[in-house]
């Protein structure tokens, strides 16, 4: 059964990654971050660094991704023990799902508590626009619904529960505290609240597909994350992710707009400096007990 689902994923491999990595920091984190496309400055951020490049971590996937650095980095932040994806895994290259989300399991052997994630978004919501902040208050894992899921395969129990809830992915508190971190740097006037959506791509969305999502309750679009949240929940750490509204994604078949991975970049490189100060910002908040100051 599920010849492929578990193969280099068990409890036992993480483990041993987790042990390995460990071994070589005196950083032992309770946050633990994904940078989403162009958005990987924040890991510039942490201090007393000590990073490996992801082909030098034992069993560890690559990134192939331009704008994805393929580094974790143990750091702090205002005195706050961290850990940073520069670079996360996605669908399209080729990886299995439970490839894709080896390095949260990861997270939590080596002690993380509240996972924070970023990326990349098509904003579908009309009343977005390009450089908006969305606190990600849901998600619809669209790969989910055709059986695409982490947890596909044998259970680990040691992990977390066979079926877990996914009604309170995202923290409530922690959607509360970024909002109000957001509003005390003066971001009010782009910042947002939303639904993300998740598509396998690498291809953008048709006309049809966006007007679709919409319809659905979507108010971003992207490639990735709901598959870290997804295995995040089930082993017990608390989520905040925030989407940079990169581009508009295009609803009408009068508009000449393409949609493009440079200008996602460029969003990223407009916008960069906000999200990592509202990240890091977030962490000194967090105690590590997962309480708040
Ligand atoms: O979700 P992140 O990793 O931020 O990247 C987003 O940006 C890329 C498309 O430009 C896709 O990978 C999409 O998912
Ligand atoms: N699927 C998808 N991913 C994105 N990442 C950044 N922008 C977009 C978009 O418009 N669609």
């Amino acid at each position: 059964m599920f010849p492929e689902a578990n193969k280099g994923y068990s409890y036992d491999d993480c483990k041993a990654t987790a042990d390995w990595l460990l071994a070589q920091t005196d950083i032992q984190p309770r946050v633990g971050i994904v940078c989403g496309s162009g958005l990987g400055g924040l890991a510039e951020m942490l201090k007393d660094q000590v990073a490996f490049n992801y082909k030098d971590i034992p069993n560890f996937p690559q990134s192939t991704v331009h704008g994805h650095a393929g580094r974790l980095v143990f750091g702090t932040l205002k005195g706050r023990a961290c850990v940073c994806m520069q670079g996360r895994f996605h669908l399209y290259e080729g990886y299995a799902v439970q490839r894709i989300t080896l390095p949260i399991r990861i997270f939590k052997l080596l002690g993380v508590e509240t996972v924070i994630l970023t990326n990349a978004a098509g904003g579908l919501n009309e009343d977005f626009k390009v450089g908006d902040i969305m606190v990600i208050k849901d998600h619809i894992n669209l790969p989910g619904f055709a059986g695409n899921n982490p947890l596909v395969g044998p259970n680990d129990e040691r992990f977390g529960v066979r079926f877990p809830c996914m009604s309170d992915a995202y923290d409530r508190e922690l959607q509360q505290l970024g909002m109000d971190v957001g509003q005390e740097l003066g971001y009010g006037d782009f910042l947002k609240e939303g639904v993300y959506c998740a598509l396998g791509g690498p291809s953008f969305e048709t006309i049809a597909e966006c007007r679709m999502l919409h319809k659905l309750g979507a108010d971003a679009v992207g490639m990735s994350t709901v598959h870290e949240v997804v295995v995040a929940r089930h082993c017990g750490m608390r989520v905040f992710a925030l989407s940079l509204i990169t581009n508009q994604v295009v609803m009408d078949y009068d508009s000449e707009e393409k949609a493009n991975h440079e200008e996602v970049l460029q969003a990223g490189k407009q916008r960069g400096l906000q999200m990592e100060h509202l990240v890091s910002t977030m962490v000194t908040r967090i105690e590590h007990n997962n309480s708040y100051i």
